[in-house]
């Protein structure tokens, strides 16, 4: 019986769609908020996104059941993750069990699908960052800055070589909000949803209050960092926002750029397709 995906509160964008039994690559984003995922045939340029999931305390037996309802298993599993290892382990584990199909780990390198890393220790650097700036490299062979608006806000800079100049990782909308409510006594916020009441930009209460300080801090963050990879680039750069806000911040940034919410999959077609 395939998942069930109608009344299952997790699923957030679509439903998985039945891959064909064919030959399909199965591309896993282990992100820290949310899974995503797609099938790939042909590589970076066919990538298929299904869809996504919050964790929500699930097992990883129970995560699998949504993420394909073939008959056939996949011919490979790409695992791009930045959760806990022991979890990602447990994932492994039991794809493995089920489809007993080979399992590839995204790993960043010192140099590769025309991307040199700026870590001195590559593999101190995020697989999502490696396999996003691998996604840009295919969509923009020229200077090119991302933006990632994920469970965290990251940058990284690629000059017009490949090269890797460096990037941050800062807080993301939603930590920056739970970090007020975790860290204070008193500023506490109705929900998790902020608006952004069109006023002088300043708030008159503490949902407002916190929910500009939210956007400013991103915005202002995203804004410091373009000037950065202005100045080390000597000249403009290609944007490219990816991740669960990438959307919203296009709206906000007043400069010109490319929404890729998948880029973090992008890549991994990429790497998986070799
Ligand atoms: N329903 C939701 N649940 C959690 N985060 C959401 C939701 N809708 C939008 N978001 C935003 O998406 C961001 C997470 O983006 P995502 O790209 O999934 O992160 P990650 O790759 O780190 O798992 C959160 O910071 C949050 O602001
Ligand atoms: C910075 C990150 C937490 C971003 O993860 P995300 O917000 O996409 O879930 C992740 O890339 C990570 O754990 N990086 C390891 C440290 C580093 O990149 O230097």
């Amino acid at each position: 019986m395939g998942p069930r995906f109608g009344r299952d509160p997790h699923l957030l964008v679509r439903r998985g769609e039945r891959p064909g039994d064919v030959d399909v690559k199965l591309l896993l984003d282990l992100g820290n908020t949310r899974i995503k995922w797609a099938h790939s045939t042909t590589g970076a340029s066919a990538f298929d996104r299904q869809g996504e999931y919050l964790y929500g305390g699930r097992s990883p037996e129970d995560l699998l059941d949504g993420l394909w309802s073939a008959a056939m298993p996949p011919e490979s599993v790409w695992l791009c993750s930045v959760i806990d290892p022991g979890f990602a382990a447990a994932f492994e584990q039991a794809m493995r069990r089920r489809w007993e199909c080979p399992v590839h780990w995204v790993r960043p390198q010192v140099e590769g699908f025309g991307v040199r890393c700026a870590y001195v220790n590559p593999l101190r650097l995020g697989a999502d960052r490696w396999a996003a700036m691998v996604g840009a490299r295919v969509l923009q062979r020229g200077a090119v800055c991302i933006l990632h608006l994920g469970t965290t806000l990251t940058a990284d800079v690629l000059d017009s070589s490949g090269r890797h100049l460096g990037g941050i990782i800062a807080p993301g909308r939603r930590m920056l909000q739970r970090s007020l409510q975790c860290g204070t006594a008193q500023v506490i916020t109705d929900s998790d949803e902020m608006q952004w009441p069109e006023q002088d930009r300043l708030g008159r209460d503490t949902d407002a209050c916190v929910a500009w300080g939210v956007r400013h801090s991103l915005i202002g963050c995203c804004r410091e960092v373009l000037g950065a990879a202005r100045r080390r680039l000597g000249g403009e750069m290609a944007v490219i926002l990816a991740g669960g806000d990438a959307r919203w911040a296009q709206d906000l940034l007043s400069c010109a750029s490319q929404v890729e919410p998948d880029l973090v999959l992008r890549g991994v077609a990429m790497i998986a397709d070799g």
